[in-house]
């Protein structure tokens, strides 16, 4: 096998390893509304959730909420009942995974330009878990996933948002109008790198599910991720920014030696 084959196989069974222990651990008969994420680690979560639909170990009534098409198509593929928030807008448990998560639980999602629903399903849900292999594990956003913080936006804006993000400063303050000041600094590059996202197998950029544009937006190390998610919000034409600061309880990590860790708000249940 060739050492690229080899690291790639790694990367798998480390999301595998990941995803199947958090379902194990949090998917169970009183789950009644399950949020299913969007990205290629859920794929394992999700399939170990019907091997325990199919043994009976889960609710016969389970209702799936998909958090993109992808995540629709492997809901009604399995046979599960899906459904949207117009008709379950409280969710019980969402797995998702993760592009980056940092030390305390922020984390960078978007990567497949599904984070809009994916964060109005997490914002539902009573608890949001990240799944993810060992490269997503991060000390500070911006250092191990460096493809920029996704940014949804009306296609109308993209470039007047890209205009407004790179006129962001390290130390600029969104709360400034609040009376708010010595925040310090948001992130650590001089100057925001901003891109729109284009497309693989289509002229022209990625579309979303919503039928927006992603633009992904490069601020070196994030300081301060929830002061950027405001910043970015605050924009107009923004959508959704795929920062989600202190949205998730747990993320668990497939490490490269095969073992599974978690890491949770709760400091004192740590196993990273
Ligand atoms: O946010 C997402 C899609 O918008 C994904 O959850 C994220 O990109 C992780 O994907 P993968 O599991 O393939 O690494």
């Amino acid at each position: 096998m060739s050492s690229v084959s080899a690291s790639q196989n790694l990367v798998e069974s480390s999301k595998r390893a990941a995803a199947r222990a958090a379902v194990d651990r949090h998917v169970n008969s009183s789950t009644k509304v399950l949020g299913v994420g969007s990205g290629s680690t859920i794929v394992y979560g999700f399939e170990r959730v019907v091997e325990l639909y199919k043994e009976g170990l889960l609710n016969k009534d389970l209702v799936c909420i998909p958090t993109s098409f992808q995540s629709k198509i492997l809901i009604t593929k399995a046979g599960l009942r899906c459904a949207d928030l117009d008709e379950f807008p409280n969710v019980d448990i969402t797995i998702d995974g993760a592009d980056e998560v940092d030390s305390q639980l922020n984390c960078i999602k978007g990567g497949g330009a599904a984070h809009l629903r994916e964060k109005a399903v997490a914002m539902v849900s009573k608890k949001l878990i990240l799944v993810a292999d060992y490269r997503k594990n991060s000390e500070y956003l911006g250092t191990q996933w460096t493809s920029g913080v996704p940014v949804e936006v009306i296609p109308f804006t993209y470039q007047t948002v890209i205009q407004g993000i790179k006129s962001l400063k390290p130390d600029s303050n969104p709360l400034s109008d609040f009376g708010v000041s010595g925040l310090g600094k948001m992130f650590d590059l001089s100057t925001p790198e901003v891109n729109l996202r284009i497309a693989v197998r289509k002229a022209g950029p990625v579309v979303t599910d919503n039928g927006n544009f992603v633009i992904d937006a490069h601020f070196g190390k994030i300081l301060n991720p929830a002061l950027l998610e405001i910043a970015l919000k605050k924009m107009t034409g923004v959508v959704e920014v795929g920062i989600f600061s202190n949205v998730a309880q747990e993320a668990w990590f497939g490490n490269e030696d095969g073992t599974v860790s978690v890491r949770t708000t709760d400091l004192q249940n740590n196993s990273d």
